[in-house]
């Protein structure tokens, strides 16, 4: 079965005659949705990188994911959109509900969990011979969405906007997207995961290779995308993690030992007030 009539089964289908779209023709009303992580280990080969993990990641708010290097946060991230079972290695335990269904339960596909749970990386990735326009309705194909011409242009415009991009790109849509600078192209993968209206976006630290006004434009668009979609950002910036998150998990690995919560909640709380002596520590730089 190719991975585009996997898609078909679960989405709507629009003939090329309608109408031009609101977005709920397309993908149903945008709900921003709950991801519950409950006792999530992880293991590359017997390397075994995080202990019984669980964060409840609230509809609609910003959670950030802190912590020294090489305490799991990445592989944390990856297992939210079962992108930690590409690798040959690796192996997990645990459940992933988003809404109350685990992503993992044997009757769920793959790639509705990506569909639904879209992901930014560190280093922009747009196809870079691409137009801008192509780029950010990308993932339709991918997703077998099939919309006319009048629905792209509603989605190219619509997903620039909430990336805070199409000022910027709205006269040179047919340009390639490779052409554009390293804040721009952030800012365009972005628009193209929320071309197909994921229900959570996962960020893995997406401002690390970028200068303080591209980076000013990803927090903006975070803000602006707050209430709509349930973001969880790995961050080692923790003014980033201050001023864009509405909660916080504090990772940490002990020498040899797999990762773990050491301290989760509110982010006001988790800066000024934390309860353990080890957040304290990393939240004012003096470790990690
Ligand atoms: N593909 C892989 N194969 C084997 N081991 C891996 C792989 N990816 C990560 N690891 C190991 O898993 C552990 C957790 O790595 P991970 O990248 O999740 O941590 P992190 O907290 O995100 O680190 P950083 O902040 O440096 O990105 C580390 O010991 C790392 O070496």
């Amino acid at each position: 079965m190719s991975t585009d009539s996997l898609f078909t089964e679960t989405i709507p289908q629009l003939s090329l005659d309608e109408a031009p779209p609101q977005l709920p023709e397309l993908f149903g009303p945008e709900v921003a949705s709950e991801l519950d992580a409950r006792n999530i280990s992880a293991w590359f080969g017997d390397h075994k990188v995080l202990d019984r993990v669980s964060l409840t990641m609230h509809a609609g708010q910003v959670t950030a994911l802190i912590g020294p290097s090489g305490c799991g946060k990445s592989t944390f991230l990856r297992i939210l959109n079962r992108m930690h079972e590409m690798i040959p290695s690796a192996s997990l335990a645990g459940e992933v509900l988003l809404n109350g269904t685990d992503i993992y339960d044997p009757g769920q596909k793959i790639t509705a969990a990506r569909r639904n749970i879209g992901m930014v990386f560190q280093k922009a990735n747009p196809f870079p011979a691409m137009s801008i326009y192509e780029n950010t309705i990308a993932g339709l194909k991918l997703c077998g969405i099939r919309a006319n011409r009048a629905q792209k242009d509603f989605l190219v415009e619509d997903s620039l906007r909430k990336a805070s991009l199409w000022e910027e790109v709205k006269d040179r849509l047919e340009q390639p997207g490779g052409g554009l600078s390293g804040g721009q192209q952030q800012r365009l993968c972005i628009a193209r995961s929320l071309a197909i209206s994921p229900q959570v976006l996962l960020m893995d630290e997406p401002c690390s290779a970028l200068d303080p006004t591209s980076t000013r434009r990803v927090e903006e668009t975070i803000e602006s995308l707050r209430g709509q979609v349930t973001i969880v950002i790995v961050t080692h910036n923790m003014q980033q993690a201050a001023r864009v998150s509405d909660t916080c998990a504090f990772f940490l690995a002990s020498q040899n030992t797999p990762g773990v919560i050491v301290e989760h909640g509110e982010t006001h709380a988790m800066f000024n007030s934390p309860q353990d002596q080890r957040t304290n520590d990393y939240v004012n730089g003096r470790f990690g």
